[in-house]
């Protein structure tokens, strides 16, 4: 993939000069990528108006985006968005919902691809989570090494309150960052947690009250890794994710089959159509 390479100044940090990296091989531009010049993180911001539903397009432009940041050496990643409201709004219930079997899998694997690549970046990562992050927007979150977010929103994995059950990837970087008694409680209660509450139990690392602090929050973070060899850093890290990346290479065709095999039963289709009509309703309440 090419990308088109202009300095500008970011709406992130004010008059900081940035690289602002386009991707051009995305017809829909649905991630933006911004370099800082002084310290060589890169922001990834997710740009899917207008909930950054994660899609097969977006799943995809997400993983070439790692791919391509770890062979330019990126120093570190700042995973965000462009809304002032949502991180990411979680999977697109539409690729789920009366689906074409063949974009079915397709997308599932897209899927574990992504998780694969954020889970496992050599890069450090942070999410700069500025809005609501259900279920998918948290799974992303939960693959950065570090979370900082903004007050008054909601993040966590909801599946089961419209009747999915959490696949193995879904549970994984959840568990890594809780201690297993809460990730067991939450995900049965299908709990979305607060800004705040999210701090309390760790499932985020710090508040920030604006997108500004929260950046130099996340940058402060990559900075300490600063004086640590790279390589050494990543090989640690794969040694605390590693059998977590294992299991899902050998399991992937089997995860691939269950999840296939769950979204396609009639019963949870009829769930996710009301689950879909009570999101399009919500408002007119
Ligand atoms: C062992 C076998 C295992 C098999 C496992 C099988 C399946 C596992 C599934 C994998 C795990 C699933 C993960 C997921 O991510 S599912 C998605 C979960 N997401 C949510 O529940 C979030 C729902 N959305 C919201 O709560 C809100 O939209 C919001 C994100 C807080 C944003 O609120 P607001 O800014 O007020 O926006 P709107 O609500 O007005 O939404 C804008 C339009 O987007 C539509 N929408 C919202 N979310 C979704 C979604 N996830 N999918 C599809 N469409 C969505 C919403 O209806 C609005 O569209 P409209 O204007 O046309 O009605």
């Amino acid at each position: 993939m090419f990308f088109q390479i202009t300095k500008a100044a970011t709406p992130l940090t004010g008059c900081r000069r940035q690289l602002i990296l386009r991707s051009l091989s995305s017809s829909t531009n649905n991630i933006q990528i911004e370099v800082d010049n002084k310290t060589g993180f890169a922001t990834v911001s997710m740009n899917r108006p207008p909930v950054n539903l994660l899609n097969l397009e977006l799943i995809n432009s997400l993983t070439r985006s790692m791919k391509e940041m770890e062979q330019n050496k990126s120093r570190g990643i700042i995973l965000t968005s462009t809304s002032n409201s949502v991180f990411s709004g979680g999977l697109d219930i539409k690729e789920l919902y009366r689906p074409d079997v063949q974009r079915l899998r397709e997308f599932w694997t897209a899927f574990q691809d992504m998780w694969l690549a954020w889970y496992g970046s050599a890069v450090p990562t942070a999410a700069l989570i500025n809005g609501h992050s259900p279920a998918g927007g948290c799974v992303l979150a939960t693959c950065c090494e570090y979370r900082v977010m903004l007050p008054k929103f909601t993040i966590g994995l909801n599946e089961a309150k419209f009747g999915l059950v959490p696949p193995p990837v879904v549970r994984i970087s959840f568990k890594n960052v809780l201690p297993l008694r809460i990730a067991e409680l939450a995900l049965c209660q299908g709990k979305l947690f607060t800004s705040n509450d999210a701090l309390n139990i760790g499932l985020i690392d710090e508040l920030a009250k604006t997108k500004e602090e929260g950046y130099e929050k996340c940058v402060k973070f990559l900075q300490t890794f600063r004086k640590v060899d790279p390589v050494a850093r990543s090989l640690t890290k794969q040694q605390f994710r590693g059998k977590d990346l294992d299991d899902l290479r050998k399991g992937k065709q089997k995860d691939l089959n269950d999840f296939v095999e769950h979204v396609t039963q009639d019963d949870i289709q009829m769930r996710l159509g009301l689950y879909l009509e009570q999101l399009h309703n919500r408002k007119k309440k």
